[in-house]
């Protein structure tokens, strides 16, 4: 269940007074979700998506809304906040920041099609294209410095050959890319899991939760993508999805020779970030709800599966 703050109907109604967005009809909260309160608010002009935020770093969230308002200025399908009559998104409610946004079309595609995979490979694309001349700036909070921070955190918990593991994996990751590479730089969504992403048919209604929104190495998002996308039950890379992806990203952003040099090492770097924070709300850090964590244990099968399959041959672009 993911409202940990009830709001009232008044309390909606007076929030609503401030936006030209209607009037209240009725209010839903949304049982989906871990980190924040979101609620599907219908009034009698719209379907609107009301956040409160629960947790995490408040003075991010201008960030946050400053890199919506510019993927929506550009037309890429995401939910731009709404902003008050005196032109201000972000607004506090109950006590936390809050943030309305339209409601977009669609379900979280579980088993994507490969025109599914397309649409997505070929609006990430675009959303990279643009993304790099947007001017703000956040250092991803998941890249490198931070597996090297965080890591010996959980080695308590695990076995001594995967301590070995993840030491040796973390000390090939600083070889590689603490070099003279230079990849393609801009803003990135950071968690562009499929449960982040709405579909209606093949067409992607809109991407999601952009909390782990970021600055820096674009290939990073693209990794995350093809880990969760297009991964077998077994954790190898689904060979069709992946060339689904990756050929209509390429349409639009074409991968560097240093990106498609370090791509297999970034699929694993990506791999092993996803297998530490989840083991970092396993066992470091649990969260006060009850909901039940991610599994860690899907994306160590994923890091070794790229460490024995290193990766596909890349496809090239297609419209
Ligand atoms: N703009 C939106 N349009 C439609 N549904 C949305 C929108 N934003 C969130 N949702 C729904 O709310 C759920 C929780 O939102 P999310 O931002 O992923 O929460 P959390 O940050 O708590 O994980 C999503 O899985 C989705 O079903
Ligand atoms: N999609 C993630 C959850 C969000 O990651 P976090 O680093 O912000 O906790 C997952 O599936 O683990």
């Amino acid at each position: 269940m993911a409202v940990f703050t009830p709001l009232t109907e008044s309390q909606i109604e007076a929030f609503l007074s401030r936006f030209d967005a209607g009037s209240l009809v009725s209010l839903e909260g949304v049982p989906a979700g871990t980190e924040n309160s979101t609620f599907f608010v219908t009034t009698d002009q719209r379907e609107l998506v009301l956040t409160l935020f629960e947790q995490g770093e408040h003075e991010e969230l201008p960030f946050f809304v400053e890199l919506l308002d510019y993927l929506d200025e550009h037309r890429l399908p995401v939910p731009g906040p709404l902003h008050d009559r005196e032109g201000v998104a972000l607004h506090s409610l109950a006590g936390k920041p809050a943030l309305l946004f339209p409601r977009l079309p669609g379900k979280h595609p579980l088993d994507p099609n490969l025109a599914q995979c397309h649409e997505l490979g070929s609006v990430l694309g675009r959303l990279h294209a643009i993304s790099q001349h947007f001017t703000g700036h956040r250092p991803n909070p998941r890249d490198l410095h931070w597996l090297v921070a965080l890591h010996p955190k959980v080695h308590g918990y695990l076995s001594a050959a995967d301590q070995t593991l993840m030491k040796d994996e973390v000390e090939t990751y600083e070889d590689v890319f603490n070099g003279v590479i230079e990849l393609p730089q801009g803003a990135l969504h950071g968690d562009l899991f499929r449960d982040n992403t709405l579909f209606d048919g093949d067409r992607l209604g809109g991407i999601i939760d952009f909390y782990n929104g970021c600055t820096g190495d674009l290939l990073f998002d693209l990794a995350i993508v093809i880990n969760d996308w297009a991964c077998n039950a077994d954790g190898s890379l689904n060979a069709e999805r992946h060339d689904a992806i990756l050929a209509a990203y390429q349409a639009h952003r074409p991968l560097t020779a240093a990106e498609r040099d370090v791509w297999p090492m970034m699929l694993r770097m990506t791999a092993l970030r996803y297998w530490l924070s989840r083991l970092l709300v396993v066992y470091v850090d649990p969260p006060a709800h009850d909901l039940t964590p991610h599994d860690p244990e899907r994306f160590r099968t994923i890091l070794k599966a790229r460490i024995e399959q290193p990766a596909l041959l890349l496809p090239e672009a297609s419209r």
